[in-house]
């Protein structure tokens, strides 16, 4: 019923009742992108492309800072072609956004061993050569990007991960299939539809009001702290979980949770990190001390 209701208020709003904002329309766009193959393939005509090799994406530097190059269609055609290949691995792609103007970005991973062959690897210094850049390890470029250009290859590079990583349904052990989008991947002998995932982490700032605890794993570079983060366990909502990490790493109790921020973190899978603020427990100021 709400359902029904909600779309045709929909239809009311499209039908020229209201003008809808470009936010609207945008992510209207980039669900029928999502939903209908043919739409997309459309999109894929007069879209952008970046391209990554491993997962790390083609960078071009710019005196201190990296600037992302974007190939149109006929140009990720042939480069492709250049190398031997068909364009039938552009079926591979996956689409991370799009312009006001609706534009269609996608990824494209050419390292990655294809769907459509086994050896499908492009040499990395070749293209880089041929493409005029460098294939650069997320991570290490993060503070060299622009904010909007991090949040894109983020999301490229955890959808690509995703998909190389769930190219098998896990009931039949048979090869699923991609939409044109990404968004999905079908098993074709029992229909059962996979959408990819992110982990949800806590991280979280404990204070006693005045002062705030921060950590170090083993592993963290020397002179390293963090606020404490953990995942999430199954069944447990996020104050739960906020709970338990900080009992769990630093021995105390805390109260007081309150959502800060959220951030999607694509190192070393996907997780959906949420920020959040709580206090120590009356009494245990002296353990925050020690
Ligand atoms: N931005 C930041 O400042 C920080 C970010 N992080 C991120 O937060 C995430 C969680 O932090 P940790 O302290 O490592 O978590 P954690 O305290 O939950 O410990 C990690 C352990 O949790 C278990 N685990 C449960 N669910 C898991 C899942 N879905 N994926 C992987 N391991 C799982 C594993 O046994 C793993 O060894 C990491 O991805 C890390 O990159 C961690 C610290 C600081
Ligand atoms: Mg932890």
């Amino acid at each position: 019923m709400s359902l029904y209701c909600g779309i045709a208020y929909r239809r009311k709003i499209s039908q020229g009742y209201r003008l809808l904002s470009t936010y609207v329309t945008k992510a209207r766009y980039l669900f029928e992108l999502k939903e209908d193959d043919g739409a997309c393939k459309k999109a894929q005509q007069a879209g952008a492309f970046y391209l990554f090799h491993s997962l790390a994406p083609l960078l071009q530097t710019a005196e201190h800072r990296y600037l992302v190059p974007r190939f149109s269609l006929l140009e990720v055609e042939s480069l492709l072609h250049k190398f031997g290949q068909d364009a039938q691995r552009i079926e591979d792609s996956v689409l991370i956004g799009c312009s006001e103007q609706h534009e269609a970005w996608f990824a494209l991973d050419l390292g990655l061993n294809s769907s459509f062959s086994t050896h499908a690897s492009l040499p990395k210094s070749e293209v880089e050569t041929e493409l005029q850049g460098s294939f650069i390890e997320l991570r290490k470029a993060i503070f060299q990007l622009n904010s909007m250009d991090s949040s894109l290859l983020f999301t490229a590079q955890a959808l690509l991960r995703w998909h190389d990583g769930h190219q098998f349904c896990s009931k039949s052990g048979q090869p699923t299939r991609k939409n044109i989008a990404g968004s999905k991947r079908v098993c074709p002998s029992n229909n059962i539809i996979y959408y990819p995932q992110m982990a949800p982490v806590v991280i979280t700032l404990v204070s006693d009001g005045t002062r705030c605890l921060l950590a170090r794993q083993s592993s963290f570079p020397k002179g390293m702290y963090s606020a404490l983060a953990g995942f999430c366990d199954i069944g447990e909502n996020m104050e739960e979980a906020v709970r338990r990490e900080v009992a769990e790493e630093v021995g105390l109790e805390v109260e007081n949770m309150q959502f800060s921020a959220s951030q999607h973190w694509p190192f070393p899978n996907s997780s959906l990190m949420i920020a959040c603020h709580a206090t120590v427990k009356p009494g245990q100021t002296e353990t925050l001390l020690s």
